[in-house]
């Protein structure tokens, strides 16, 4: 069942037309449909409950997949914990009504002002990523007179066999401490006083649409969990991440949530721990489209460009990533509309910024609504004002009522953010004096 469909003829998210929608906020928009989230949620919480029941789940949204506050809040309204890795980020969390004690702390540069905040709101763990965050955190906890409950991120050398740019478990990335030296990193961080050592913590990479990798990494945990509790650590946490693909493409393979709870059961299903999770892609990504019009239809030398007023800096992927986000124009195409190959882009002063290429649609005219799938996770949350292009609006349907959930970027606000300092107002170039403030 998709929410985003069309209803005699005209493309709704749930009950309400997209073109309503872009009549009353304006094109670009995100629009996120509230009834898939909570599909989504449901779906991914069900598949672990009937893999292993009589297993403690928290799934902990990760925020930075899609933070705005309605979005987090449809799912604290679930009961979902929160991923999350800054202090923005921990403060979005609990401004949408998710407990402290339902949010993990991820990210390999936490700073102690972050982890000072996170203590105060009493955190479930902490994925401490290296040594020296370690003796931060010690430090920072000490000086609160707190114990910091504390989960190291390993990283287990796994190929998440995803773009290279969203692969986190092999060991030449950044993340985690390395799997070898693990044994010796707990044995040493648990003879700080405030320290708590409360589980393990993986996570190899995001869009992974072969669960073998998976599979690797929690049985490595599951084998790390054991050699920990016999040197005497009390594990009763693991953290296994997010990751799950997702479809992008129409009719693209991707793994099932009930195939990944399998892969979850038979790994670490029987550690007698509570297994955390913190899917982002798999929530929100296809919760959201990005809707855009048509502001020229140019045809150049060889190719046909639909020159869209959405571009690279309100969704990154496809530049960033090479992905490809499926079309669905407002109007449902005649069954007998003659499709025309032509290059979707945007008004940005850069090759790269393109939608897609060689994309199939049909005859597309100025002012004519498109949308982007799957613009859900790491769409609003990455853009940008290059171009000096605010940032757009984004709405939440939920059933036959939506609401703007941020409204677009003030453009006054955005230039008036910047500061000319009073030696550059007087203008060197006028005889001024490059000294002073
Ligand atoms: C530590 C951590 N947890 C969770 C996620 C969410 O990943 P995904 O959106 O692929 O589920 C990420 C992003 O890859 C991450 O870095
Ligand atoms: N931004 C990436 C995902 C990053 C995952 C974060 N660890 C994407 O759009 O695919």
């Amino acid at each position: 069942m998709n929410y985003f469909d069309y209803r005699g003829g005209r493309l709704h998210a749930e009950g309400v037309p997209l073109a309503t929608i872009a009549a009353e906020v304006g094109t670009p928009a995100y629009v996120y449909s509230a009834a898939t989230l909570r599909r989504h949620y449901k779906v991914f919480a069900g598949a672990l409950a009937s893999a292993s029941p009589g297993v403690k789940h928290l799934i902990c949204y990760s925020l930075k997949a899609n933070s705005n506050q309605a979005v987090i809040r449809v799912l604290a309204d679930l009961g979902s914990g929160a991923d999350v890795v800054s202090l923005g980020e921990l403060r979005r969390a609990l401004a949408a009504g998710i407990p402290g004690g339902k949010i993990v702390f991820s990210g390999v540069g936490k700073t102690a002002p972050e982890m000072r905040a996170a203590l105060e709101a009493g955190i479930r763990q902490f994925n401490v990523e290296s040594e020296p965050e370690l003796e931060v955190l010690a430090a920072v906890a000490g000086s609160m007179g707190l114990r910091a409950p504390v989960a190291f991120r390993v990283n287990p050398d796994v190929d998440a066999e995803t773009h290279a740019k969203i692969s986190t478990g092999k060991k030449e990335n950044k993340f985690g401490v390395p799997f070898e030296r693990a044994r010796e990193i707990y044995r040493w961080a648990a003879t700080h006083p405030s320290i708590e050592i409360v589980g393990v913590d993986v996570h190899i990479g995001s869009q992974l649409t072969n669960l073998t990798p998976f599979e690797r990494a929690f049985a490595k945990v599951a084998e790390l969990v054991h050699a920990l509790r016999d040197d005497g650590h009390a594990i009763r946490s693991v953290d296994l991440g997010g990751g799950l693909g997702i479809p992008y493409e129409r009719n693209a393979p991707w793994p099932h949530p009930d195939a990944y709870a399998g892969v979850v059961q038979r790994t670490v299903g029987n550690l007698g721990c509570e297994l955390i999770f913190e899917p982002g892609r798999m929530i929100a990504g296809n919760a959201g489209v990005l809707m855009a019009s048509v502001i020229y239809v140019k045809q150049g030398q060889d190719r046909k460009f639909i020159i869209l007023d959405a571009a690279m800096n309100d969704l990154i992927r496809p530049a960033m990533y090479d992905a490809r986000h499926e079309v669905m124009t407002e109007r449902e195409p005649a069954p007998d509309s003659a499709f025309e190959k032509v290059d979707l882009v945007g008004p940005v002063c850069e090759s790269g910024d393109m939608f897609a290429r060689d994309c199939e649609v049909p005859p597309l005219a100025a002012g004519d609504i498109v949308c982007f799938e799957t613009a859900g996770a790491y769409g609003a949350v990455m853009s940008s004002t290059y171009n000096t292009r605010p940032l757009v609006a984004e709405v939440m349907v939920d059933g036959d009522r939506f609401a703007v959930v941020r409204p677009r970027e003030d453009l006054e606000s955005l230039i008036a953010r910047d500061q000319i300092p009073e030696w550059l107002r007087g203008g060197a170039a006028r005889g001024g004096s490059a000294k002073g403030a």
